[in-house]
């Protein structure tokens, strides 16, 4: 089928290309809210919000809005999260929606329709997903997304000491549980990819062959904390088979900066979005210090991934 706009993989390719290799999170905690003399509120979620994007659109590849900090705020807040998500993507910079979804196949079709299909006023450029109900039960996700042009991040060894527990665990094939999700998505990338590289000859076809200066990404991305240590080593994911994007987070207020940036990635670096929410949302309300937050952070994620 072809997708309804350019895959999510090169576009993502692209904008860090251009950008640098940084995601703002937009998380708008209620102690934020609180200092930027905000209320906790659904005015005050999307003032917030729309300050950050004025902040950084354009300037960063990607912004990714936290979900269940909308959705505490009930229906006006999920609509102020539309608003943000519509708003991201007017601006042309990639609007990664932050809700972690995880269920059965039949409910996850569901999922994919709220948050994957054109029209859907949920629906940015990518989600993330959570593949602890077995990796396979995100297959409609991972249809509807090919399908439009979008993509995924599949939660893989997360930033929180908790998961481990969960992740690092050996399943009945022998393979650790994150090794087994990486394992999915490196087969999706390379069937995407090869099917893309049979498509480079024609025109407005995105490469994916690197000769555009651009490295080459499938669109099912992974989630690995920056935060993690070697635990990519220890569980026997290879971060640089995925051929996929690999959202960092853990940069910044959960401790991680340009030296564990580097090393939980050496090997492929290339395909690490870094991402920082307090991090960078503590900078504000001014704009042009919400900005210099993000530069420098961009700046640093940057040096630490050469
Ligand atoms: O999927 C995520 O983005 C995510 C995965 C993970 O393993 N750890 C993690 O912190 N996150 C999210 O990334 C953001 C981190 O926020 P800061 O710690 O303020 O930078 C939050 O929205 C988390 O929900």
């Amino acid at each position: 089928m072809t997708p309804t706009r350019p895959r999510f993989g090169a576009r993502l390719a692209a904008a860090m290309s251009a950008h640098g290799p940084l995601c703002v999170g937009i998380d708008p905690h209620p102690a934020l809210l609180a200092a930027w003399g905000l209320p906790d509120d659904a005015d005050g979620l999307r003032r917030f919000a729309l300050t950050t994007l004025e902040a950084v659109a354009g300037r960063v590849a990607a912004v990714k809005p936290q979900s269940a900090l909308f959705e505490r705020h009930g229906s006006r807040g999920v609509a102020v999260l539309e608003e943000v998500v519509a708003a991201g993507r007017g601006t042309g910079t990639l609007v990664v929606v932050d809700a972690k979804r995880g269920d059965i196949g039949s409910t996850m079709a569901a999922y994919a329709d709220a948050y994957l299909r054109d029209g859907s006023p949920l629906a940015g450029d990518a989600l993330t997903v959570s593949p602890f109900l077995g990796v396979g039960s995100l297959a409609p996700a991972v249809e509807a997304a090919a399908a439009t042009g979008r993509g995924l991040f599949v939660l893989a060894l997360t930033s929180n000491p908790e998961g481990a527990s969960v992740q690092h665990a050996v399943a009945p094939d022998g393979r650790s549980v994150a090794a087994g999700v990486a394992a999915y998505a490196a087969t999706r990338n390379a069937a995407e990819l090869a099917a893309a590289t049979a498509d480079d000859g024609r025109a407005g076809a995105p490469r994916v062959d690197g000769r555009d200066g651009v490295v080459a990404l499938g669109s099912v991305g992974l989630v690995v904390g920056a935060t993690v240590g070697d635990a990519a080593a220890r569980t026997g994911v290879d971060l640089a088979a995925v051929r996929g994007p690999l959202l960092a987070p853990g940069v910044g207020a959960q401790g991680a900066g340009p030296a564990e940036l580097a090393a939980v990635f050496a090997g492929a670096r290339g395909a690490v979005l870094a991402s920082s929410s307090r991090g960078v949302l503590a900078a504000g309300p001014a704009v042009p210090a919400l900005r210099e937050a993000a530069a420098r952070a961009a700046g640093e994620a940057a040096a630490a991934l050469a």
